[in-house]
């Protein structure tokens, strides 16, 4: 069944692939502090999501919000991260529940986690012969202040589970880029995610059931480091693609088969 979904930071590269795939499969509600640049599925918000009245409107008859907007860069300064990552998020949460949502979908990330690539496990980590697995059960370890943010943003979702019964999915998304893998970049191929996959997880968040879940976004990727088995049994996510094959020559992914 279609569903009435909020996409926060509708207007950046994982909305993008978000919307590639799913435009027709659900109710949408955009929202992004920078207006559209080109013709969108649904109704277009532009509001920054520290705007807490613009954020309570934006969340009426809503069914599951995926929030992405924040501040998405590894080296964004703490005043950034704490303003739009961490304030902004609360805000999303916050109106969420008071609007009565079922479920939220929170764009973590890889940098949660990223100093568990200690240099004694890398790079060996980032190769297929490696059996080194992280699965979403172990303690965050962020490799920045933008980590530090996302694990903020984890931790404020089981709050809210916990405290209003929200259902919430975490996804540590690893590396989103279109077409192809990033080439001459093997943490970066160990946690690559696809356009089509990106769509195929998001659209899973939305129609399963969960309590409170972290999950892995990536790709099926030979060399990967991250266990996709939480987000396969909880979600039935079931990914397509694989950087390994790959050969470092362009081998566009089609967009949707
Ligand atoms: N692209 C990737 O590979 C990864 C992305 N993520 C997370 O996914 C989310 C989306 O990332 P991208 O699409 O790559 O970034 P992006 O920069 O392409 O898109 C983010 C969007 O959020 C909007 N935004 C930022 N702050 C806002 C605010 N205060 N109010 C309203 N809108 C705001 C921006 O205008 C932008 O359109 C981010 O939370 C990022 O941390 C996590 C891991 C990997
Ligand atoms: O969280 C994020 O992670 C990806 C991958 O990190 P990188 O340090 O290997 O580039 C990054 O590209 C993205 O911008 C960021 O939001």
């Amino acid at each position: 069944m279609a569903q009435s979904v909020l996409l926060t930071g509708a207007a950046g590269r994982v909305g993008e692939a978000i919307l590639g795939g799913l435009a027709d499969d659900h109710e949408w509600r955009l929202l992004d502090r920078d207006p559209p640049t080109d013709d969108q599925p649904g109704e277009f918000v532009v509001a920054d999501i520290t705007d807490e009245e613009a954020v309570r409107e934006a969340m009426a008859g809503i069914d599951v919000v995926i929030h992405l907007a924040g501040d998405p860069r590894p080296e964004a300064p703490w005043d950034s991260v704490l303003t739009n990552n961490i304030d902004g998020t609360q805000t999303v949460f916050e109106a969420a529940v008071d609007a009565g949502v079922e479920k939220v979908v929170f764009a973590s990330s890889n940098h949660a986690v990223g100093n568990y690539e200690t240099d004694e496990r890398t790079p060996d980590l980032y190769r297929e012969h490696d059996d080194y697995l992280l699965d979403g059960t172990e303690l965050p370890r962020p490799s920045n202040l933008y980590g530090v943010s996302k694990a903020a943003g984890e931790t404020l979702g089981r709050y809210y589970h916990d405290e209003y019964d929200l259902s919430v999915v975490c996804v540590r998304i690893g590396n989103l880029t279109r077409g192809h893998p990033p080439i001459d970049y093997e943490r970066g191929q160990a946690m690559w995610l696809s356009y089509r996959d990106c769509a195929r997880l998001f659209d899973r968040c939305i129609r399963a059931d969960y309590e409170y879940e972290i999950v892995y976004g990536i790709s099926d990727n030979d060399r990967k480091y991250y266990s996709l088995e939480r987000a396969r049994e909880v979600l039935g996510y079931r990914p397509r693609d694989n950087s390994a094959h790959f050969d470092g020559e362009e081998q566009v992914v089609e967009p949707d088969t």
